[in-house]
C-alpha cells in the first residue's frame, strides 16, 4: 500500500490511528501464557477487533527478534493477518553503511512484504538511500524521539538550530513526501508547528499517546495538514487496555475511542 492509498483510507475510515503491535509474552492474559501459539492468537484477536478503527498496524519488531526463529515467525504470520488496505510499519529502526542498509531493506520489504520501515539518520545518506531506492514503500526517518534521550542529542544546538530540524531540512531533500516520512513523538507536540513550517507536507508517524502521555489534542492541532499528514500510533494502551478473556473486545473499544476523538476532525 502506497501513501496515495493510505490518505484515501485516512479520509474514508475518518481515522489516522496506527495500533502498535509490541506483543510481549510475559503480559500476555492468562488464558494465553501457557498456549504455543499464545502470541499468534493474541494478534489475530486484536487485529481482528481493531481493523475498523485504524488505518496501520506498526509491529515492533525487538518484541519479535526477542524471541529468536519462532518469533521471525510470528511476526510474518501476523503481517498475514493484517488486512491489506492498512499500512504497515515495521519498527525496526534500521540504518548502517549502504551495503548492509540494502541487506536491511530486502529484509522487510522483500522477504517480510511491510509496506514501511522506520530507520535512524545518524550514519547519513548513504545509510538511508537502500530503503528509499525502493519503489512503492515508504522509509520513516526519526526526527524528534518521544523520550528523555531527545535532550542528549535531538535537542542540542548545532550552529543556530537543533540537531533534529537539521535532520528535517537535510533528509526531507533525499526523499519526497510520497516515499519519506519521519517520527515525531507525541510528548514533543510544543515543536510540532516548528516542524510543520521545515516538513509541511510527509506524514508524521507520532507514538507517545497513551503509556507515554502524549496528547491526541495537540498533536492533531499542530501536526494536521490538508492530508491530515499523522499517523497517530498507541501500542500499550490499546492492546494491553485489559488482561482478561475479554481483551480483544476492550482494545476495540479502546480504537474506538481513539477514532471518534479524531473523526471530530472530519466533520
Ligand atoms: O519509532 C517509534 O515508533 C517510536 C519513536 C519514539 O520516539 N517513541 C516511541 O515510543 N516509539 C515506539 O512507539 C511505540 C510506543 O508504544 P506505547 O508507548 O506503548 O504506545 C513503541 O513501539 C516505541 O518503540
Amino acid at each position: 500500500m502506497d501513501k496515495k492509498a493510505l490518505v484515501s483510507e485516512i479520509f474514508q475510515k475518518k481515522s489516522y490511528l496506527c495500533v502498535g503491535l509490541d506483543t510481549d509474552r510475559s503480559k500476555l492474559p492468562a488464558h494465553l501464557k501457557e498456549e504455543k501459539d499464545g502470541i499468534i492468537i493474541f494478534n489475530k484477536a486484536i487485529i481482528e477487533a481493531t481493523k475498523e478503527y485504524c488505518v496501520s498496524y506498526k509491529i515492533n519488531t525487538a518484541f519479535y527478534e526477542a524471541r529468536g526463529l519462532k518469533g521471525w515467525e510470528e511476526m510474518q504470520e501476523t503481517l498475514s493477518f493484517i488486512p491489506k488496505k492498512h499500512f504497515t510499519i515495521a519498527d525496526a529502526k534500521r540504518g548502517d553503511i549502504g551495503n548492509t542498509s540494502a541487506q536491511y531493506a530486502k529484509t522487510f520489504f522483500e522477504t517480510l512484504d511491510f509496506d514501511s520501515i522506520t530507520v535512524a539518520p545518524y550514519m547519513g545518506e548513504d545509510s538511508i538511500r537502500p530503503f528509499l531506492d525502493y519503489e512503492n514503500k515508504v522509509t520513516i526517518v526519526l526526527g524528534l524521539t518521544s523520550n528523555k534521550g531527545a535532550n542528549d542529542f535531538e535537542l542540542q544546538k548545532m550552529g543556530d538550530q537543533f540537531l533534529y530540524e537539521k535532520v528535517l531540512h537535510t533528509v526531507s531533500k533525499w526523499g519526497n513526501e510520497d516515499n519519506l516520512m519521519f517520527v515525531v513523538g507525541a510528548t514533543q507536540a510544543h515543536e510540532l508547528a516548528n516542524i510543520r513550517k521545515i516538513i509541511p507536507q510527509n506524514f508524521l508517524l507520532v507514538p507517545g499517546v497513551g503509556a507515554q502521555g502524549g496528547s491526541l489534542q495537540d498533536v492533531t492541532h499542530y501536526g494536521k495538514n490538508e492530508e491530515i499528514g499523522l499517523l497517530i500510533n498507541s501500542s500499550r494502551g490499546i492492546i494491553y487496555a485489559d488482561n482478561s478473556e475479554n481483551f480483544a473486545n476492550v482494545a476495540g473499544e479502546k480504537a474506538k475511542e481513539l477514532q471518534q476523538e479524531m473523526s471530530v476532525l472530519f466533520s
